[in-house]
């Protein structure tokens, strides 16, 4: 940024995902989420840095090999990832749409663009898409800005269904649903990992991910904290790391409790644990950074007797 600062927006996000799993990435507004996200697609913005690796594994059809999601080019990122390798359903839909174009005329371009679909039948893939994302048949021919938010977010839920491809990230896919609506697309996206699909699923809908993940990821500052199998952090014995703990805590469902204070600056982190101020376990040792071991990074986690 200017005057020579950064932001540490994403460090040490070390995970893999498998086809048919799907992995759900929680955590507060501006903890990097979509960042992250975007850092897989080549989407970030220019002043952004990236490093390590990411990999997505070739496809069996062998036609193209595994690629470095941080290293590849952006044509190959164009011409053979976006949408065809990974289908990303963006956390602000409408300003992925062509304000010009209705939302039938997009679901049939990318048709055309996507799959071997003859010109003819065109038109019932694009209404197929449009049913599989419940967007409405007698709204297609609206145009973007004739779209409600949650409506938005079908159609593009829809056009990331379209190309099929075996990685699928879905950024904040149920915002401005009702929750009928919320069950039903987190249900879609259950069915896509069901039949295959590796999905990323990035909410702060903790009954969403609660419904639809194998595992969740917790992200804090920048970090992720915890990651661990959805039944153990949803059920028994619960998240382990504090942070995560406290997100459960506050939902109206449970104790109702919120975190005390607020997540810290990207520009301004602590040297240890970022979460330590917040914490009520916190003691000297989280003065040092703690390392993501086993699952967690914490030097207390939750459930294991103090060391
Ligand atoms: N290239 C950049 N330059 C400056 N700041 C950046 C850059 N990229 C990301 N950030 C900052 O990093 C933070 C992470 O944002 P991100 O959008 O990933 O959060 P999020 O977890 O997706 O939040 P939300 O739940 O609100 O969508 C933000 O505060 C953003 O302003
Ligand atoms: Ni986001």
């Amino acid at each position: 940024m200017r005057g020579g600062r950064s932001v540490a927006a994403v460090t040490d996000a070390d995970f893999d995902l498998a086809a048919g799993e799907c992995l759900a990435l929680v955590g507060e507004s501006g903890c990097g989420k979509s960042v992250l996200a975007s850092a897989l697609l080549g989407l970030l913005p220019g002043n952004a840095e990236t490093r390590g690796t990411a990999l997505l594994a070739a496809p069996d059809d062998a036609e193209h090999p595994a690629v470095d999601l941080l290293a590849a080019d952006e044509r190959t990122l164009a011409r053979t990832v976006r949408g065809r390798r990974i289908g990303l359903v963006p956390q602000s839909p409408a300003a992925h749409l062509t304000p010009v174009r209705t939302v039938r005329a997009h679901l049939e371009e990318t048709v055309r663009a996507l799959t071997g679909t003859p010109r003819r039948e065109r038109r019932a893939a694009a209404e197929a898409a449009a049913e599989r994302a419940a967007f409405p048949a007698g709204h297609l021919d609206r145009h973007p800005h004739e779209l409600s938010g949650g409506l938005a977010q079908r159609a593009a839920t829809a056009l990331a269904l379209i190309g099929d491809a075996p990685l699928l990230l879905a950024d904040e896919p149920t915002t401005g649903l009702d929750r009928e609506l919320v069950d039903r697309t987190a249900d879609e996206l259950r069915r896509q990992a069901d039949r295959g699909k590796a999905l990323l699923l990035i909410t702060h809908d903790l009954a969403a991910a609660r419904r639809v993940a194998d595992r969740v990821a917790v992200m804090y500052a920048g970090r992720i904290v915890e990651i661990a199998p959805a039944a153990r952090f949803f059920g028994e014995p619960g998240p382990r790391h504090p942070y995560a703990r406290g997100l459960l805590d506050a939902l109206p469902e449970r104790e109702f409790t919120p975190i005390p204070g607020l997540p810290p600056e990207l520009t301004d982190l602590p040297e240890g644990c970022a979460f330590a101020p917040r914490c009520a376990g916190a003691d000297a040792a989280c003065a040092a950074r703690p390392e993501f071991l086993a699952g967690v990074a914490c030097h207390h986690p939750l459930g294991a007797s103090r060391a």
